[in-house]
């Protein structure tokens, strides 16, 4: 059950229900924040599918995803979202604003991500593999009756031909919000990671939550 936050993480500010809530390190300090973006488009029907890309070099690598990257000096987050999309997987979107999440990691960027996230219905042009990403179709279930901590990848539905949100290969705080952004919600979240030695980013604290 969602409860109204009491204490939010050092970073978010504003009037939220907690949705999701773990780990029991301190949040970690950090000193500058670089923007990102995140883009996914999501289209109701049977089935219900979601967009992804595979990213095939750079932070993430090996990794699903959605489209984006760096916010560029001169650029709003929403021009960088759009810019991303078409150069990361060839196509323009009407994206919408829906989610800000905050990352931090320990032994990994000493910089925190802000990553603003966007997502659309529809597109234009014709999807493409890139040097740095591969789109792929993934089908989710409908979420009408799904909580934000349900493992969508193992929910029964209809649209057997595409494989299920691969949240095995996906960074660990995507299942937290994921239902969020297929409920059509704004989300907003902060995660900490620690690289472990074998190069993977580890969840140590994560907080997610919805507007009051
Ligand atoms: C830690 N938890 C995380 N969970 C989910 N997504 C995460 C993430 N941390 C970073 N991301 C995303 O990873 C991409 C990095 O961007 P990145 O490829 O480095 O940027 P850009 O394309 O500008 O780089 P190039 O300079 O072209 O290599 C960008 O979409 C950003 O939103």
């Amino acid at each position: 059950m969602a409860t109204r936050a009491s204490t939010l993480p050092p970073g978010i500010e504003g009037d939220f229900t907690e949705t999701s809530v773990g780990g029991n390190d301190s949040w970690l300090t950090y000193e500058t924040t670089r923007w990102y973006t995140n883009a996914f488009i999501i289209q109701e029907g049977s089935p219900n599918k979601l967009l992804l890309g595979y990213k095939k070099r750079g932070f993430g690598a090996h990794l699903y995803n959605g489209f984006g990257g760096k916010v560029e000096a001169g650029e709003s987050p929403a021009e960088a979202a759009a810019r991303e999309l078409k150069e990361e997987c060839g196509i323009d979107a009407p994206l919408q604003h829906c989610g800000s999440l905050l990352f931090v990691t320990r032994g990994g960027p000493e910089w925190a991500f802000q990553i603003e996230i966007y997502r659309a219905e529809e597109y234009s042009g014709t999807l493409t593999e890139t040097d740095e990403m591969r789109p792929e179709w993934f089908r989710y279930p409908n979420i009408a009756d799904v909580t934000p901590s349900t493992d969508l990848a193992v929910t029964k539905e209809n649209g057997e031909s595409l494989p299920p949100i691969p949240y095995d290969t996906m960074w660990p705080d995507d299942v937290h919000w994921m239902p969020l952004l297929l409920a059509g919600r704004h989300f907003v979240g902060r995660a900490d990671f620690e690289l472990d030695n074998e190069g993977k980013y580890k969840m140590l604290r994560w907080w997610f939550g919805v507007p009051a």
